[in-house]
C-alpha cells in the first residue's frame, strides 16, 4: 500500500508541467529532502501540497493539451477582423498612415469606440506622416506624399476584409456625405469630425469591425484633397467602389421580407439563402450590363452600386429604405422562377440524370442554366455528408481521390492513418479542409456525443486503466499478457498469430484491477490496432531485448503517441542470453524517447514473459501511470463502452466483446451498438463466468444484439427498445446511404479515366469471416494489393456464414468469395455451384493475402519480353513476278514459324522489322521450319533482301508480372 501512495518524482513533474529542480527546491523550502532524480518517489501528502502550489502551471498545462488544430482556423478567421477593427482606435493615439499595415495588430489592444473612430482616425494621419517623415513642413508633405502610399496599403486591406461588412458603413457615410468617397469622408472627420459621429452611429452598432476599415482609406486619401472637406458630397463619390457594394447587401436584407422562398424550400440551405446567392451571383453579371447604362462611376463606385444610383438615385446614398427595396423587389420575382427551374435541374442531376433544359430553350437561357448548375455542383460537391468513422478509404471515394492522397494528407498533418482506419470526426474535418470540403455530420454523430455527459465530481470514481500491449511480431505480446492472466493462448493460435482483439481484466499482486486490450501483432492489423489505441489509457509497447525496434514497433508507437496515449516500454525476453535491453533503450533514445531511468519521461521495465521476471514491477508502473491520469467513471449511470469485437456463435448467436467505459451494464438492458440493437440477455467475463453487471473498465462478452457491431462501435444503453431501435433504423439509412455515395457508380468522368488508364479491370471480392477483426483486417489488407491495373473491390464484408446472398451478390457483381474461418451453408454452396461462382476458404491470413496476390498478379495486363526463336541465312534470291522476293533461306539454330516476327540483319545491323509474309518449304506452305533444314521465305513489304543476310525470328512472350 505504501507503494500505491509514492508518485515519481518525473511523473508529477510532468503533471505539473514544472522541472523537477523546481519541485525539489519547493520540498526543500518545506522541509523534505528529496533527490533530484525522475525516480525519487513522493508520498501523497507532498504530492498534494506540491498540487496546491502548482495548480496554476498544471491547469496552463491543461489548456495547452486542449489546444487542437482545430484552432487553427479560427485565429485566422479571428484575426483579421480584430487587427482590423483595432486599427481604428489605434490610429487615433499614434499610428501613422505608413505603418498601418505592420502596426495592424499592435493597435488591436487598445480597440476604442466605434462612433469615434472614423473622426480620429482622419485626424490622426497627420500626425502619422509627420513622425515618419520630418516633423516640419507636415501637412504639406503629407498630403502629398501620403496620398501615394497610404492609398495602395489602405486600399488592398478595405478589399480584402470585409467588402461585403464594409458595405454599410459606406451607405451610413456616403448617405451623409452623398457618396462616401474617400477623400470625402476622411477630410470630414478631419475638419469636422462631428458629422460623422451622427450617421456612424447606428451603422457602427452593427458592424463595428467595418467601420474602423473606413476610416483607413479616407485617411490616405484626405491628404491630397484636405480643401475639398466642405464639398465631399457629390464629386468624392467615384472612388469608393468598396461603399457601393456595402449598399448591395443592404438590398439584400430588403428581399427578405419579399418572402419570395416562402412555397420552395430547397435542399440547398433554404430558398432565402439561396435566392439570395442567386442575387449576387447575377449582380455581377447585371453590373457588367448596367454599366453602361450607368454613367462610368458605376465601374468604380462599385461594381453593383454603379447602376443602382442611376435608377434610384438615392438609392444608397440617400437611404437604403427607399429606394433599394422597390427595385430590388421586381428583380426578385424572377429569380424565384429561376428558382424553381435551378430546383429542378439540380435535384435531376443529383438523380444521376442529364441536366438538359428544355429543348425549346434558347442557347443563351441554356447557357445561363449551364453557369448557375455549375455554381449550384460546385457548392453542393464541396460539402461532404458523413457520419464519424468513417473509413480513410471511403473518405478518399467521397472526395474522389486516391486513398494515397488521404494517407499523405494525414501524414503531412501528424496522423498515421491505414487505409481501412475509421477517422473521428476532427480528422475528417481537417483533412475534408485539406482538399477543400467542408464536412456536415449527419445525425448519429450527436448520438455518439451525448457519450460524454458531464457527470459531477461526486459521482466519479475512481476506475481501472485500459491498457493495450503493442508491438512487433513475435516480441512476445500474448506471452506477456498469458504471463499476467496466467492461462496459455499463444498455443492456441492457428498459425502462432493472434487473430483477434481480446479483452481480459485482471487483478494485480497489490490488489488492483487493470483491464487488458489484446491486439494482434500482424501488419495487417493496423486499423484494429489503432482503433484499440483510442479504447487505451496506457500503451505497453513491448520490445523483444534479443531483437531490436522493429517497423511495427514504430508503428505501435506512433499510433500512442497519435491517440495522445502514456507509453510504457515492457523490454522482454531478457532471461535470453542474446538480450540487450541497453541496446533497446539507445535505440529508443536515438527515437527522441528518453526512458525514465535515463533522465527521460518514458517508464520503461526489463521483462521476462516467460519467467515472468519484471512482470510485477510492469504492472506496478501501469498503475503509477494510470495514477496521474486519474481515471474516473461515474457507474451509477446507463453504460457507455465500445465493441471491442462481435462474432456469430452457433448456439449462442452473437456474441459481442464490450469494454465498458461508463456506467454499469446489466442484464436485461437495451443496448444499442452501431446498427444493431438489443435487449442484455447474458453477460461473461473473459474466463466465461456469468456476470449480472458490468462496472467501468470491465471487458465482457455480451449476448443478445441483433447483429454483429464493427469493433470500435460505441455500445450505449437506452430506456427504451423502440428508442434503440429508431437510432438503429436511422444508422442504418445513413449507412446505407454511404455506401451508396461510396460506390462510385459509372459516370462519363469515370469512363474517361478508366480509357486512360486502358484496360481497367476490378477484382470484387465478398469477405465472410468469424470475428469481425479479421474480416476488417483481410479487407485492409487486399485493399492495399490495388494497382492502378487492377483495383481490388470490398463489395461486401461481414461476419457468419456464407450465405445464399453473399452468392447471389457475387453473382450479380462477378466477385468471388472469400470465407475466413466460416463456410458456406448448404443452399449457399449448392447455389454457387449453379452460379459457378468460386468460394476460397482461408483459415489463415497470410494463405488468403498471397492467393489474391497472385490472383491479381494473373489478372495484371502482361508484360512480354522478346525471345529469340530463330536464325535463318539467306544463301539465295529469287525475285519473282507479282510475289516480290523471295530468300532461299536455311535455318541455322532454334526455328521459324510463319507467325513469328523478323528482323533482317545485315552485318550485324538491323535494316529490316517486319513480318513474314510466305514460308514454304520447296513448294508447300508450312508453319514452322526447325535447324537444320532449308525453307523460302518472303517478307511483307520489304524485297530488299540480299544473299548472306540473317533473318531472325523472334516472339513476344508473356511473363507474369510481379507487384
Ligand atoms: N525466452 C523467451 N521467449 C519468449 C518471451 N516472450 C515471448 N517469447 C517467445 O516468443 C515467441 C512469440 O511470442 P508471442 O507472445 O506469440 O509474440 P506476439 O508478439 O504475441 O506475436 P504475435 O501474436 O504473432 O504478434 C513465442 O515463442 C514465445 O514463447 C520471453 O520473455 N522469453
Amino acid at each position: 500500500m505504501s507503494e500505491e501512495k509514492m508518485m515519481r518524482l518525473g511523473q508529477i513533474a510532468r503533471k505539473l508541467n514544472v522541472g523537477t529542480a523546481t519541485i525539489v527546491e519547493s520540498l526543500a523550502k518545506k522541509g523534505y529532502e528529496v533527490e533530484n532524480n525522475p525516480n525519487s518517489k513522493i508520498n501523497m501528502s507532498q504530492v498534494e501540497m506540491l498540487n496546491k502550489e502548482f495548480k496554476s502551471s498544471a491547469l496552463d498545462k491543461e489548456e495547452a493539451s486542449h489546444l487542437s488544430i482545430g484552432k487553427r482556423h479560427e485565429p485566422i478567421s479571428i484575426e483579421p477582423e480584430t487587427p482590423k477593427e483595432e486599427p481604428k482606435p489605434a490610429a487615433a493615439p499614434a499610428p501613422a498612415p505608413e505603418p498601418k499595415a505592420q502596426e495592424a495588430p499592435k493597435p488591436a489592444a487598445p480597440a476604442p469606440a466605434p462612433a469615434p473612430a472614423p473622426p480620429k482616425a482622419a485626424e490622426e494621419p497627420k500626425p502619422a506622416p509627420s513622425s515618419t517623415p520630418t516633423p516640419s513642413a507636415d501637412t504639406e508633405k503629407v498630403s502629398t506624399e501620403a496620398p501615394k502610399l497610404e492609398g495602395i496599403k489602405v486600399l488592398g486591406k478595405i478589399d480584402l476584409s470585409k467588402n461585403t461588412s464594409s458595405v454599410p458603413r459606406h451607405k451610413q457615410q456616403h448617405g451623409q456625405n452623398k457618396h462616401g468617397q474617400k477623400h470625402g469622408d476622411s477630410r470630414k472627420p478631419q475638419q469636422a469630425p462631428q458629422q460623422n459621429k451622427p450617421q456612424p452611429k447606428p451603422v457602427q452598432e452593427d458592424k463595428k469591425p467595418i467601420a474602423p476599415q473606413a476610416p483607413q482609406v479616407k485617411k490616405e486619401q484626405p491628404k491630397p484633397a484636405p480643401q475639398q472637406p466642405a464639398a465631399p458630397v457629390p464629386p468624392v463619390a467615384k472612388d469608393q467602389v468598396i461603399s457601393a457594394k456595402a449598399d448591395s447587401l443592404k438590398g439584400l436584407t430588403v428581399l427578405g421580407k419579399i418572402e419570395l422562398p416562402a412555397d420552395r424550400p430547397k435542399k440547398k440551405g433554404g430558398p432565402v439563402a439561396s435566392s439570395d446567392e442567386r442575387g449576387r451571383d447575377k449582380k455581377r453579371p447585371r453590373k457588367r450590363i448596367d454599366k453602361p447604362g450607368g454613367p462610368g462611376q458605376g465601374n468604380r463606385a462599385g461594381g453593383g452600386q454603379g447602376g443602382r444610383p442611376n435608377q434610384g438615385g438615392g438609392n444608397r446614398q440617400g437611404g437604403n429604405q427607399r429606394g433599394g427595396a422597390p427595385v430590388r423587389a421586381q428583380k426578385a420575382e424572377p429569380t424565384q422562377k429561376e428558382i424553381q427551374d435551378q430546383i429542378k435541374q439540380t435535384l435531376a442531376r443529383l438523380q444521376g440524370k442529364s441536366s438538359g433544359g428544355g429543348k425549346g430553350k434558347s442557347r443563351r437561357d441554356k447557357k445561363a442554366e449551364r453557369e448557375r448548375d455549375v455554381d449550384f455542383e460546385a457548392e453542393e460537391t464541396k460539402i461532404l455528408k458523413v457520419t464519424e468513422f468513417i473509413s480513410a478509404n471511403d473518405l478518399a471515394a467521397l472526395m474522389d481521390l486516391s486513398v494515397n492522397q488521404i494517407i499523405s494528407a494525414c501524414m503531412s498533418l501528424g496522423m498515421f492513418v491505414s487505409i481501412n482506419q475509421r477517422l473521428d470526426a476532427e480528422a475528417i474535418t481537417i483533412i475534408a479542409d485539406e482538399f477543400g470540403y467542408e464536412v456536415e455530420f449527419t445525425k448519429s454523430i450527436e448520438d455518439e456525443v451525448e457519450v460524454e455527459e458531464e457527470d459531477s465530481p461526486e459521482e466519479l470514481v475512481e476506475r481501472a486503466p485500459i491498457v493495450t500491449i503493442m508491438g512487433h511480431v513475435d516480441h512476445g505480446k500474448t506471452s506477456l499478457l498469458d504471463y499476467i492472466r496466467m492461462s496459455k493462448v499463444t498455443a492456441d493460435e492457428a498459425g502462432g498469430i493472434t487473430q483477434h482483439i481480446g479483452a481480459y481484466d485482471v487483478m494485480t499482486k497489490t490488489g488492483h484491477k487493470i483491464a487488458f486490450l489484446d491486439t494482434p501483432g500482424h501488419e495487417a492489423f493496423t486499423a484494429m490496432r489503432a482503433r484499440g489505441a483510442k479504447i487505451t489509457d496506457v500503451a505497453i509497447i513491448v520490445i523483444a531485448a534479443d531483437d531490436s525496434i522493429m517497423p511495427q514497433t514504430k508503428e505501435a508507437i506512433n499510433h500512442a503517441q497519435v491517440a495522445g496515449v502514456p507509453m510504457i516500454f515492457a523490454i522482454n525476453k531478457i532471461d535470453r542470453p542474446n538480450a540487450n535491453p541497453a541496446k533497446i533503450k539507445e535505440e529508443l533514445a536515438n527515437m527522441n524517447l528518453l526512458i525514465e531511468e535515463w533522465g527521460g519521461k518514458y517508464q520503461s521495465q526489463d521483462i521476462s514473459a516467460k519467467t515472468g521476471e519484471g512482470v510485477d514491477d510492469l504492472l506496478e508502473k501501469v498503475l503509477l501511470e494510470s495514477e496521474v491520469l486519474e481515471l474516473t467513471a461515474n457507474p451509477d449511470k446507463n453504460a457507455a463502452g465500445t465493441v471491442i469485437e462481435a462474432s456469430l456463435d452457433k448456439g449462442r448467436g452473437y456474441v459481442s466483446t464490450i469494454m465498458v467505459q461508463a456506467g454499469t451494464l446489466r442484464i436485461g438492458d437495451i443496448i444499442l451498438a452501431g446498427q444493431h440493437h438489443g435487449r442484455v440477455k447474458a453477460m461473461f467475463d473473459h474466463k466465461g463466468k456469468k456476470l449480472k453487471e458490468a462496472g467501468p473498465s470491465t471487458p465482457v462478452q455480451v449476448l443478445g444484439l441483433g447483429g454483429a457491431p464493427q469493433a470500435g462501435d460505441i455500445i450505449k444503453v437506452y430506456d427504451t427498445e423502440r428508442e434503440a431501435r429508431d437510432i438503429a433504423n436511422s444508422r442504418e439509412q445513413i449507412q446505407r446511404e454511404q455506401s451508396l455515395r461510396t460506390k462510385k457508380h459509372i459516370t462519363l468522368d469515370e469512363i474517361g479515366r478508366r480509357l486512360a488508364i486502358g484496360s481497367f479491370k476490378e477484382l470484387n471480392i465478398i469477405i465472410k469471416g468469424d470475428v469481425d477483426g479479421s474480416v476488417e483486417a483481410l479487407s485492409d489488407s487486399l485493399l492495399k494489393l490495388s494497382k492502378d491495373e487492377v483495383k481490388v473491390s470490398i463489395i461486401h464484408k461481414g461476419v457468419g456464414q456464407i450465405s445464399e446472398s453473399d452468392v447471389l451478390l457475387a453473382s450479380a457483381s462477378d466477385a468471388i468469395i472469400l470465407g475466413f474461418q466460416v463456410r458456406p451453408s448448404s443452399n449457399a454452396k449448392k447455389l454457387a455451384e449453379q452460379e459457378e461462382i468460386e468460394i476460397r476458404h482461408y483459415s489463415i491470413i497470410y494463405d488468403a493475402i498471397n492467393q489474391i496476390k497472385d490472383a491479381i498478379e494473373g489478372m495484371l495486363e502482361p508484360e512480354f519480353e522478346e525471345v529469340i526463336t530463330g536464325n535463318i541465312q539467306v544463301r539465295e534470291v529469287f525475285k519473282i513476278t507479282k510475289v516480290g522476293t523471295v530468300a532461299g533461306s536455311y535455318v541455322t539454330d532454334g526455328f521459324i514459324t510463319r507467325k513469328n516476327k523478323i528482323r533482317v540483319i545485315r552485318d550485324g545491323i538491323v535494316i529490316h522489322e517486319g513480318e513474314i509474309d510466305q514460308l514454304k518449304r520447296f513448294k508447300d506452305d508450312v508453319a514452322e521450319v526447325k535447324a537444320g533444314y532449308e525453307c523460302g521465305i518472303s517478307i511483307k513489304g520489304f524485297n530488299n533482301i540480299e544473299i548472306d543476310d540473317t533473318i531472325e525470328g523472334y516472339e513476344m512472350k508473356e511473363i507474369k508480372r510481379k507487384k
